[in-house]
């Protein structure tokens, strides 16, 4: 039974955030017919606030102890970001406060499951995602009209998200849209075998050692075939599109102010630091860019009159000119660089990993072929391909994990969080710790098979594996970059025998988003 004190805690509008979650929920199995469960739900978490500590008595350092931690020969100064978190977690725990400076929000960084369900499950119709601010702030001052305060594209919240999503999501998400993609993802994915032919040395039959580079191209130009329904010529390096590589170059320099502005502490608002104006020119250009190629596609489908669009930039003209143009550079600023990231990390663990390469391929070569092209009905079954992607990813994650604005008061870790608090939700930290993953540092693709026999290596909590996010905030390009990773995966096991043959250790390090700092000197030996 409820006590009275929890029933007057629960108010009409957590309810309606539960239920609507429960609708929208993809992670776990939430139906929206169970109602009376999840009241009983938020009834339980309104008791457990009574009982629960204050906010203030959450540790973490002080204000000054963070200036002083990030000056120069201060403890945190130059300290990769997933550094300073566990840093910070072996000081203070599992859960900990790190003060707002400059304007900037508290930030409450919790490493527990049981926060990250209670988070998600009440977050609502319109989950808020902080870090995007500096994003909003300047598409808000950008005078163009592009932009108002109703269309911020996926970097605003509330309604105004809502309806963005509600818009786009039919268009990227759904299933049967995936055939929109997939001939322009292995057009570019066929150009990237060829360029590795061109630039491996003819006898090691070793790329250079900037291979990453090759690979960032390849993200770039799979999403920008999708995002601008055009191909730029990046891959091959060859004919490229005049305004290719400055777009490339300016979503790099956009990607690298990002942490910089919206997560370090930063006057950004108060003074135009020379990483802010690099920031805005580097919008600047993406947008006008993408705004370009948008008017041609419209002019495109104007001449040939009526039909349901052959494209995806043709869907989301059809529905409206503006929310094509801002999909595109959120399509560009949200999945160039991630992209690369699992790219790297999926071809570094099959490279490394002999047998589970031969295993894949035996399924590539029987499912798909040597020479057939990629469809959606060869393409159905593919288990282990899935499974490796997965695997590599959980090895390599692309950043410490989410973030959120709690969407009601919240008991989380014995604590009071009020409704509005942002956090930092650092699942991906957990992804090696043997308590979760048995065998954790090793690449098990066999994890994620529905096989019996590998029961004892297998997930136990929903939470703790979510590369894609969680419920109606997830990413939009979860559809796109499956299938893209997919056919990059399986082209090059089909085409090549791969190998790394140096040492692994640090591959990755944590520029916010982790990025591969190896040298990529990958060999790839043509198969029989
Ligand atoms: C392997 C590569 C990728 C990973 C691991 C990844 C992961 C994520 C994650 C974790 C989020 C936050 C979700 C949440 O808040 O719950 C996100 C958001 C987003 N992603 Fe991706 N992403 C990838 C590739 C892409 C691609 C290729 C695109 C575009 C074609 C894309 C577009 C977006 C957008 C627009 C958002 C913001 C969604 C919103 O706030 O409504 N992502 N992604």
């Amino acid at each position: 039974m409820l006590s009275s004190l929890a029933r007057r805690q629960l108010r009409r509008s957590d309810l309606n955030t539960i239920w609507t979650c429960a609708k929208y929920s993809t992670a776990v199995n939430v139906k929206a017919d169970t109602i009376a469960l999840e009241s009983s739900y938020t009834s339980a978490l309104a008791e457990e606030w009574q009982a629960a500590k204050p906010f203030k008595s959450i540790p973490g350092p002080t204000k000054f102890q963070m200036v002083r931690g990030f000056m120069k020969g201060g403890d945190f100064h130059g300290m990769p970001f997933d550094t300073f978190i566990k840093l910070c977690r072996q000081r203070y725990g599992d859960i900990y406060l790190l003060p707002g400076m400059f304007g900037q929000s508290t930030n409450l960084i919790t490493f527990n499951l049981e926060d990250y369900e209670k988070i998600f499950r009440t977050e609502g119709p319109y989950p808020v995602r902080p870090g995007n601010e500096v994003i909003f702030e300047y598409r808000l001052a950008r005078k163009d009209g592009l932009y108002d305060e109703g269309n911020l594209g996926v970097a605003g919240n509330g309604t105004q998200w809502g309806k963005f999503r509600h818009a786009v999501n039919p268009v990227l998400m759904q299933p049967r849209n995936t055939v929109l993609y997939i001939d322009p993802t292995q057009k570019v994915n066929n150009d990237f075998i060829e360029r590795i032919r061109e630039i491996r040395h003819p006898t090691t039959l070793e790329v250079p050692e900037d291979f990453l580079r090759e690979i960032k191209r390849l993200a770039f130009e799979s999403v920008a075939v999708i995002a601008l329904d055009k191909e730029l010529g990046l891959v091959r390096n060859k004919n490229a599109v005049p305004e290719a590589q400055e777009l490339f170059n300016n979503l790099q320099t956009f990607n690298a102010s990002l942490y910089d502005l919206g997560i370090k502490p930063s006057i950004h608002r108060y003074i135009k630091t020379p990483t802010y104006k690099k920031f805005e020119k580097s919008m600047d250009t993406i947008t006008d860019i993408c705004r370009k190629h948008v008017e041609e596609t419209l002019q495109r489908i104007e001449g040939r009159g009526a039909d349901d669009g052959k494209s995806v930039l043709e869907k989301l003209v059809k529905i409206d000119r503006k929310i094509a143009t801002i999909m595109a550079v959120d399509m560009l600023m949200f999945g160039v660089d991630p992209t690369s990231s699992i790219m790297s990390a999926v071809l570094l663990c099959i490279a490394t990993n002999p047998e589970k390469q031969e295993r894949l391929r035996k399924e590539i070569l029987t499912a798909i072929g040597r020479n057939d092209a990629f469809s959606m009905e060869n393409m159905k079954n593919l288990p282990y391909l899935r499974a490796c992607i997965k695997e590599s990813m959980r090895l390599y994650p692309l950043i410490f994990g989410n973030m959120r604005t709690t969407a009601m008061d919240l008991c989380l870790s014995g604590y009071q969080v009020p409704k509005g608090t942002h956090v930092f939700l650092t699942s991906n930290m957990l992804l090696k710790e043997e308590r979760y993953f048995p065998q954790a540092n090793e690449f098990m693709p066999e994890r994620w098979l529905r096989t019996k026999d590998m029961d004892n290596l297998k997930i136990t909590n929903p939470f703790v594996f979510l590369p894609f996010g969680f419920g109606p905030r997830s990413c939009v390009g979860k559809r796109i970059v499956e299938l893209q990773l997919e056919i990059t995966l399986a082209n090059i096991v089909r085409n090549f025998k791969v190998e790394y043959n140096y040492p692994t250790e640090n591959a990755f390090k944590n520029y916010f988003m982790n990025t591969c700092v190896i040298p990529l000197k990958f060999k790839f030996t043509d198969l029989k």
